[in-house]
């Protein structure tokens, strides 16, 4: 089993019983946070394959139709039905049970090829622009991660740059008291650039050294914001070069279908370096990793499962396909 940044408790105590604890307990919620996308994805399978004696044409129809139905899109249910159909000319396979197998697998390569942490490197200012449409949860993963890099000893300020909404500026403030990390703001309506620039200034005076920025996600004015976001990219890089050095899109798991279409959007205006996904608790839609996997090439950085400040972890493949697969506890 494979530790993650977030595993280490505060004050660097390394009980490795506790570590251990801790890793078992974000696998069992993350299972359990993905009960309503295993019934979806998983149940209608079961019963496809376990309903048919032999691999045929008309089950591959029948699979291929409850896994479009299941939101991991057409690109994913392709790909699958022709290793299926290869592994069965090759006669790897010979029930149908075994189909699940390679639906398994499946999942687990693709998901790899999108599993890279973000790595932080030490002693130099690091700049995450975090962007995303409102209420995807931007706010919430912005005090997570100041927290996760809080505890692994890094001096970390929050940048309040959706200087839009005073709304925003005070839930950062809110998050910066609870995770006890310094915000760095302006008076609402002020040029989300010139916050970013004093940001910068702040860090190269030793202030911080990560620094996670929020930003505005309002739809309704879309052409503006994303001009608003390429200038602030242009005076970070101008300032910093290399800044920013992650630009992290926020993505709610329950809006499905929305998400892919939000990852184009922002992947097009301001070239996401990664992705956060976001409410896989609860939703019967977490199919729809899957195909942002497959559809975008970009690695997919952190889960959020839960509201809690211990509820967003590093994005691991093998662990999810295992969580998706695992039955029971839910
Ligand atoms: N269940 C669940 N809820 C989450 C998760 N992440 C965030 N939330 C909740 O989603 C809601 C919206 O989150 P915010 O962080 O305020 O979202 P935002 O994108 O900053 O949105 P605005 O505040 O409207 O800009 C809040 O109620 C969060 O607690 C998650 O992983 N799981």
């Amino acid at each position: 089993m494979k530790w993650n940044r977030g595993d280490f408790p505060i004050n660097g105590a390394t009980d490795h019983m506790s570590i251990f604890q801790k890793k078992q307990g974000f696998f069992d919620k993350l299972k359990r946070g993905l009960a309503k996308t295993r019934d979806l994805l998983l149940t209608d399978v079961d019963d496809i394959i376990l309903g048919k004696k032999e691999i045929d044409q008309e089950l591959f129809d029948e699979l291929e139709e409850a896994l479009i139905a299941a939101d991991v899109g057409p690109a994913f249910t392709s790909e699958l039905i022709e290793k299926m159909t290869d592994s069965v000319k090759r006669k790897e396979l010979d029930s149908p049970e075994r189909l699940k197998e390679v639906l398994r697998s499946t999942m687990k390569t693709l998901l790899k090829k999108n599993e890279a942490p973000l790595v932080i490197p030490e002693k130099q200012i690091f700049t995450i622009l975090v962007v995303g449409v409102n209420g995807t949860g931007k706010t919430t993963t912005i005090g997570k991660l100041a927290n996760q890099f809080k505890e692994e000893g890094r001096t970390v300020a929050m940048v309040a740059a959706d200087t839009f909404r005073a709304a925003a500026i005070e839930q950062l403030e809110i998050w910066s008291q609870r995770v006890g990390v310094p915000l760095i703001k302006q008076k609402q309506d002020s040029d989300p650039s010139a916050v970013v620039f004093d940001a910068i200034t702040a860090a190269k005076s030793g202030k911080a050294e990560v620094l996670i920025i929020d930003t505005a996600g309002r739809l309704h004015t879309q052409v503006n914001l994303m001009e608003e976001m390429k200038k602030m990219k242009r005076i970070m890089g101008r300032e910093l070069p290399g800044a920013p050095h992650e630009v992290l899109l926020v993505l709610d798991a329950t809006t499905g279908q929305n998400a892919v279409n939000q990852a184009k959007m922002f992947t097009d205006a301001v070239g996401v370096t990664g992705i956060v996904l976001t409410k896989l608790d609860g939703t019967s839609k977490g199919g729809v990793i899957l195909r942002i996997a497959q559809e975008y090439n970009i690695p997919i950085r952190y889960i959020g499962i839960g509201e809690g400040l211990d509820d967003l972890r590093e994005f691991n493949s093998e662990e999810f396909v295992e969580a998706l697969f695992e039955q029971g506890n839910h």
